[in-house]
């Protein structure tokens, strides 16, 4: 027997609910990406039936969000958000309401979403209702508010980023009024959190066209209105930023940004935390931003000749070193994406040939790189003790640090003997510099 597609599974709801008497269809974001031929990641369900007889109409539910009439069917596995037919009356403070009056139209439920190509709906016999134009819109290419575009955005003003977004995932231009309204309206982003903020700039960079989004950011100043201050306003507006679709992973699409924002590692860190990104993400952006700063200034100092290039390969081995192989696998990307840019920044400009050479080189030196952390040194610090029969102190690290590098940069072969005869003669050494 043949699996049921996610539609098809849907549907059942769509009929169970209408069976009873009920008006039920899909609505919302599903039947837009029916429309516009792409894959649909979600159904959902509007109908007019009360969370608590959803509830009784099927086996398995969870209330997921009930303030909101929404309750989660749950077919095969599959969690599908049925929510009742509702009316928004009281926006509070420019965000989507804590309440919400439940109302018997599916008409009345289709005016109060924000633009008309997520404002159609499909019936239990697969006819689209679109009271709003919402086809012919997307046919013509158009993001469009449903009535006044103002009271939409008033209503939450999160859809004005969500409008951005969509525009540049959808290749849409904004209807002119939408965009005047928008425009009107961008001083109440400042009542919108700082994590729902990040979300959709999230969505935008990882989006089909993140360029775009990043121009329409600029020319509506939307950063600029936001709650609280943010360095990466900056970044957003000159159009010499390059294609970001070059750059494969989000870390570093946001890494690339903060470089070309101009902003320290250090502030980078500050917006980010703004923005309420997990340590994990900040961590690997500043990482990536201060090991590119790193490199930079060690470019600075290079020109062309080959005796130049045995430095760049130390320059290039040592970062890797301090900030992580995977890091420096990132900047090579950077490089890559923006050989020009990071070319100019050098104070010695370099053709922008030569940072794509120079990262070339890069890659096959961190990969014949034969340590880059001291897990793989053919040497446990407790071996280094037993044969120099010293305690462990601040010193031992250094010493261990120092072999790796040495073996890091090649001066040195991974192998037990001719390290731990290394680490005599260094231990001597920070013996006479007082250094141990
Ligand atoms: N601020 C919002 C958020 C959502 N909606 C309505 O609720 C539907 C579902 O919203 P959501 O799941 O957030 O987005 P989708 O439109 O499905 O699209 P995406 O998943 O790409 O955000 C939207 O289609 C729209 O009709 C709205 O009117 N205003």
């Amino acid at each position: 027997m043949m699996t049921e597609s996610l539609r098809e599974k849907a549907m059942t709801i769509v009929h169970r609910l209408t069976d009873k008497g009920f008006e039920a269809c899909l609505v919302g974001g599903c039947v837009r990406d029916e429309q516009l031929g792409r894959p649909v990641k979600d159904y959902d369900i509007a109908t007019s039936a009360r969370p608590e007889q959803v509830i009784a109409l099927f086996e398995r539910t969870v209330p997921t969000g009930l303030q909101h009439g929404t309750v989660t069917v749950i077919i095969g596995k599959r969690p599908f958000e049925v929510t009742t037919f509702r009316k928004e009356a009281d926006y509070e403070a420019f965000r989507r309401p804590s309440e919400v009056e439940y109302i018997d139209s599916l008409l009345e439920d289709l005016k109060r979403r924000d633009f008309t190509m997520n404002a159609m709906a499909i019936d239990r016999e697969g006819r689209l209702i679109d009271p709003f134009g919402g086809r012919a819109d997307l046919q013509r290419g158009v993001l469009r508010c449903v009535g006044e575009a103002e009271e939409r955005f008033r209503e939450d003003a999160l859809r004005m980023l969500r409008c951005i977004r969509f525009a540049a995932e959808y290749n849409l231009q904004v209807d002119g009024p939408t965009w005047e309204a928008l425009i009107a309206c961008m001083p109440l982003l400042r009542h919108i959190a700082m994590e729902r903020v990040r979300l959709e700039l999230e969505r935008m960079l990882a989006g089909n066209d993140p360029n775009r989004a990043l121009e329409l950011l600029s020319r509506s100043r939307a950063l600029e209105h936001v709650k609280r201050e943010l360095k990466l306003a900056a970044a957003i507006g000159p159009d010499s930023i390059t294609d970001l679709k070059r750059i494969a992973r989000d870390e570093l699409r946001w890494a690339y940004l903060y470089l070309r924002a101009g902003v320290s590692p250090a502030e980078a860190a500050e917006d980010m935390k703004t923005l309420t990104f997990s340590k994990q993400m900040m961590e690997e952006i500043k990482r990536t931003a201060a090991a590119a700063d790193m490199l930079a200034h060690g470019l600075e100092r290079l020109d062309r000749s080959s005796a130049e290039e045995e430095e760049y390969r130390r320059l290039w081995l040592r970062t890797a070193l301090q900030y992580g192989r995977e890091t420096l696998r990132g900047i090579r990307e950077l490089m890559a994406a923006d050989a020009l840019w990071f070319a100019a920044r050098c104070s010695s400009p370099l053709a922008a040939g030569a940072v794509t050479r120079w990262c070339d080189h890069g890659h096959g030196w961190l990969q014949t790189m034969p340590a880059g952390e001291l897990s793989e040194l053919s040497v446990t610090g407790q071996a280094v003790l037993e044969r120099l029969k010293a305690k462990s102190g601040p010193w031992t690290g250094k010493l261990l640090n120092r072999l790796l590098e040495l073996v890091a940069l090649g001066e040195l072969p991974n192998e037990t003997e001719a390290l731990l005869q290394t680490a005599e003669r260094e231990y001597v050494t920070m013996q006479k510099k007082g250094t141990l």
